[in-house]
């Protein structure tokens, strides 16, 4: 399945910076895993903002609700998710 998602960081503007570093550091490490893995399709910044657009490719809801709860700056984020099906127009046999 696939899941659309926007993800916006709202770190505490009063964060200990080594905090905050030590949380990017984790969150790019587990972001990069996953995209090895083939979960973490698409990861775009979107330009002027701390905020990205992803797509994960996952087999359920709950694999997705884990997967972004696990993420180490997932209590610092304001989430959006909506759930892709193929387009009847699509050219694109891999698109799921
Ligand atoms: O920078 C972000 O958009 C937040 C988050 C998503 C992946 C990652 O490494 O950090």
């Amino acid at each position: 399945m696939l899941f659309h998602v926007k993800m916006t960081v709202k770190l505490p503007v009063d964060m200990d910076p080594a905090k905050a570093a030590k949380l990017k550091a984790d969150e790019k490490e587990l972001a990069q895993r996953l995209q090895r893995e083939g979960k973490w399709r698409h990861l775009w910044r979107i330009a002027g903002h701390y905020a990205n657009y992803s797509v994960f490719d996952l087999a359920s809801v709950e694999e997705l609700h884990d997967t972004l709860m696990q993420l180490p700056l997932f209590p610092y984020m304001e989430i959006e998710v909506d759930g892709l099906c193929r387009h009847p127009s699509s050219i694109h046999e891999d698109d799921r």
